[in-house]
């Protein structure tokens, strides 16, 4: 038992300095006295000062108390999945519940909620995407979410997609969180004034869904080599919405500061990860913005959100790749979900 336990010890403690070890890097104007000390431009770091940083992301994650009633940790909201994609919208429903949501919705097209509902009686799966009430429809249900993540599995399909331009304005009007990713970004490259300072908004783009944005909204070219400017610079023409690229490290912004996450994932680059991702940020935003500015240190709730959920992904697929190598999918990844987060969050 102790033996075990000590393993235990050196596994987390492994894995505490394994993030510590990422390069973190925050800059801009001072958010507050830690994090101003912490990840002043060009500085070095200290390990200290990184723990501090990473101890914000575990101040947001709520107790597990017998005092709670279900929901209270989160109700999120997927808006994705058609014809085509069905796993997109499954991945990052199940993460937001594996991460700690009490109750995931997917709202997707009607041919494709029994094949998503066969993959798991966990979600509520409602089929009225292409409905002509969707918006109505969502809306309805806007009250009781805690957060929305649209896209994963959306499709291109224009009759979704005007549908999801209501879903967005309306969700806008109620000042739900909203994470946008996949085909969602696909939307806001043609209309960005559809998100344009939102700024409880965030975008997770892959390579591909980056260079579309920037290419949308950016005048003047970008030096691409320049990660972080150019993430500053598209979170800033979109009016300081949250961007996270995603990659080989991922770079998040809210205009103003600049976090990176190179936490050890593995090499495996199999599709789905990114709707983890999503899923698992959903849930972390509404933690983030419910934990208030004393808990997050008066830094942006979203950013360390970002952080958190990106860790928590490297973090999946690299103990997912430890046991499965080449074979690694997502489904191995989901499966480390609670053992990541254990890992990361919780010693
Ligand atoms: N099982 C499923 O149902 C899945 C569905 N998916 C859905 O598939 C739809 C399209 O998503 P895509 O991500 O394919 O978007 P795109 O259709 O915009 O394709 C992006 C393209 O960029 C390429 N690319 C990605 N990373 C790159 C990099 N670092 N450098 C160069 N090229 C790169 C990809 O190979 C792909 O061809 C979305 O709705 C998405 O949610 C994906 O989420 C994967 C899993
Ligand atoms: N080259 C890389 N090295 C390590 N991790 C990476 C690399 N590229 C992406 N990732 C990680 O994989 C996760 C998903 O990013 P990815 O770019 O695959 O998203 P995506 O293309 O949207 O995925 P999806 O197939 O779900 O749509 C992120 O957590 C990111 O950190
Ligand atoms: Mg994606």
């Amino acid at each position: 038992m102790a033996t075990r336990a000590g393993a235990g010890a050196v596994v987390a403690g492994a894995a505490v300095v394994a993030l510590l070890s990422a390069a973190l890097a925050l800059y801009g104007p001072p958010l507050d006295a830690v994090l101003r000390r912490a990840f002043s431009l060009h500085k070095p770091h200290s390990i200290t000062d990184m723990e501090n940083t990473l101890q914000l992301v575990r101040n947001i994650i709520p107790p597990l108390t017998t005092k709670k009633h279900k929901g209270q940790d989160g109700r999120i909201g997927i808006v994705g999945g058609c014809q085509e994609y069905t796993g997109a919208p499954y991945f990052a429903a199940i993460s937001a519940l594996k991460v700690g949501a009490d109750l995931s919705h997917v709202f997707c097209t009607r041919e494709a909620a029994p094949v998503i509902k066969s993959y798991s009686p966990e979600l509520i799966v409602h089929p009225v995407l292409d409905s002509p009430s969707a918006v109505r429809d969502v809306e309805t249900w806007l009250p009781r979410l805690h957060a929305l993540v649209v896209g994963p599995g959306l499709g291109r399909d224009n009759v979704l997609l005007e549908n999801v331009k209501g879903i967005l304005e309306a969700s806008k009007a109620r000042d739900v969180p909203i994470i946008i990713d996949a085909d969602g970004l696909w939307l806001i490259a043609q209309h960005p004034a559809l998100i344009h300072g939102y700024r409880k908004a965030v975008l997770t783009p892959n390579h591909g869904e980056f260079t579309r944005l920037s290419d949308a909204v950016l005048r003047d070219l970008v030096d691409g080599s320049d990660h972080r400017e150019a993430v500053r610079r598209l979170s800033q023409a979109l009016g300081n919405v949250t961007v996270v690229r995603k990659g080989e490290r991922d770079v998040m912004s809210d205009g103003e500061h600049v976090l990176e996450c190179a936490h050890e994932g593995s090499s495996r680059r199999c599709g789905g990860q990114g709707d983890l991702l999503s899923g698992a940020l959903g849930v972390l935003v509404h933690w983030a913005l419910h934990a208030g500015p004393k808990k997050t240190n008066g830094s942006s709730p979203l950013l360390l959100a970002a952080l958190g959920a990106c860790s928590l992904t490297r973090q999946c697929g690299h103990q997912a790749f430890q046991k499965h190598g080449r074979s690694t999918t997502t489904t191995d990844m989901i499966a480390e979900v609670g053992p990541a987060f254990r890992r990361l969050f919780e010693t």
